[in-house]
């Protein structure tokens, strides 16, 4: 697991004391979204390989600019194409590199589905559904655990995709539905953790072992022989196409989650009370998933929130179906990577060390966990 932060653009200069926290990358105000990006880009990689699941979440207070670094400053279609691909998040160039990795491909030998859900009140809405009408609509929908022990969103909607200016069509779409309201610390705050799943499933493997090793090798990937890279360098050798003839998926989780919020400063009342406490306690119940993966405790408190049960298998789980690359870990493993979003100011030191701590306890997860789980993280 690794994990950067990020300090929002500052209005004026203020000092920090934040010293004492260590941190895998951390870009200060002057740092564009293409710098940030950097981050992500070699993650991508694994994805079209089928070894792992990765998942980019933002954290942080409200108002410190997880929206900015997961979306953007704008939605697609308000500005010109130089200044949203500039000003573009996560999110939509996450997107684009993976159309791009794909059309270094053979011609379709991968789909791409794209849902998108968002988590409010510790309920889960997939902002994809239709109405009789076909318009689209908030739908309530429920996360079980399957009997290989993954999690999956029952009835969830999946729109095939092929391109990056779809996909962030489908997100300007939806994003309206998504819960917002204005607090004292923050005008446009969201209400809900938002979860945008890119799904990529490998359409003909058989048909596809010469083509895949001859990418393979313009991409500069390892020999089989090797063992798995680190999962922030270098993409993982694929033998899978040659040696299982079943298709595999793997999933692009980007999460934009609710921002921690401390009641006194937000001055919110009534049901934007209760919006609060349901985000808080979600945060929370997170910390405390990390907390137990970090112990490598028997029982790791998933069920606690439906964030934490939604995103299971980014966090702590393995892949649907394991990689059977020799070289790679059994079990398969899930990467991810969390971008902590801090505040400049003096004035909300109390909940930058709070977001720092959350990220020192990402960092304290451990490498391996018990193969009993058959799961594995990395942390750098
Ligand atoms: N790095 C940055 N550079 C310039 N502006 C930024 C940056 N980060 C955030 N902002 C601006 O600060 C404001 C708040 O950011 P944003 O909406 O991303 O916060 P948030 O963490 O998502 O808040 P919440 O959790 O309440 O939804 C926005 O107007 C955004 O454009």
């Amino acid at each position: 697991m690794l994990w950067s932060a990020r300090w929002k653009r500052r209005r004026k200069s203020a000092g920090n004391n934040c010293g004492t926290f260590i941190s895998s990358r951390v870009h200060g105000p002057e740092d564009s979204q293409d710098t940030v990006f950097e981050d992500i880009k070699p993650l991508l990689t694994s994805l079209l390989d089928g070894c792992y699941n990765v998942c980019i979440m933002a954290y942080g207070q409200t108002g410190s600019g997880k929206t900015y670094t997961m979306m953007g400053s704008q939605l697609p279609g308000e500005h010109s194409c130089t200044q949203q691909e500039t000003q573009q998040g996560i999110i939509p160039k996450a997107t684009a590199e993976l159309f791009r990795l794909i059309s270094e491909e053979p011609a379709e030998s991968h789909t791409v589905e794209v849902s998108v859900m968002e988590v409010y009140n510790n309920e889960v809405f997939d902002l994809l559904a239709r109405d009789e009408q076909g318009n689209t609509i908030s739908q309530r929908r429920d996360v079980i655990t399957t009997s290989s022990g993954t999690s999956q969103v029952t009835s969830l909607t999946y729109e095939p995709v092929s391109s990056t200016s779809e996909v962030m069509q489908i997100i300007s779409r939806v994003l309206k539905l998504r819960a917002h309201s204005p607090t004292l610390v923050h005008t446009d705050s969201s209400r809900s953790h938002l979860i945008v799943t890119l799904t990529i499933s490998s359409k003909s493997p058989s048909a596809l072992a010469v083509g895949e090793t001859l990418q393979g090798a313009k991409r500069g990937m390892h020999p089989a022989s090797s063992p798995c890279p680190s999962p922030f360098q270098s993409p993982c050798p694929s033998p899978r196409h040659s040696i299982s003839q079943t298709p595999f998926r793997t999933k692009l989780q980007l999460v934009d989650l609710a921002g921690s919020e401390c009641v006194g400063m937000s001055g919110v009342s009534g049901a934007a009370l209760w919006e609060v406490s349901c985000i808080n306690r979600s945060l929370s119940a997170l910390s405390d998933v990390l907390g137990a993966l970090a112990e490598q405790r028997p029982h790791v408190p998933y069920r606690n929130s439906k964030v934490t049960h939604l995103l299971q298998d980014a966090i702590g789980n393995t892949l649907k179906q394991p990689c059977l690359s020799p070289s790679c870990p059994p079990g398969g493993d899930a990467k991810l990577l969390v971008m902590l979003c801090v505040s400049p100011t003096q004035r909300f030191i109390t909940e930058s060390l709070q977001s720092l701590g959350f990220g020192t306890r990402a960092r304290q997860v451990q490498k391996e966990l018990p193969r009993r789980k058959n799961y594995t993280l990395k942390v750098k």
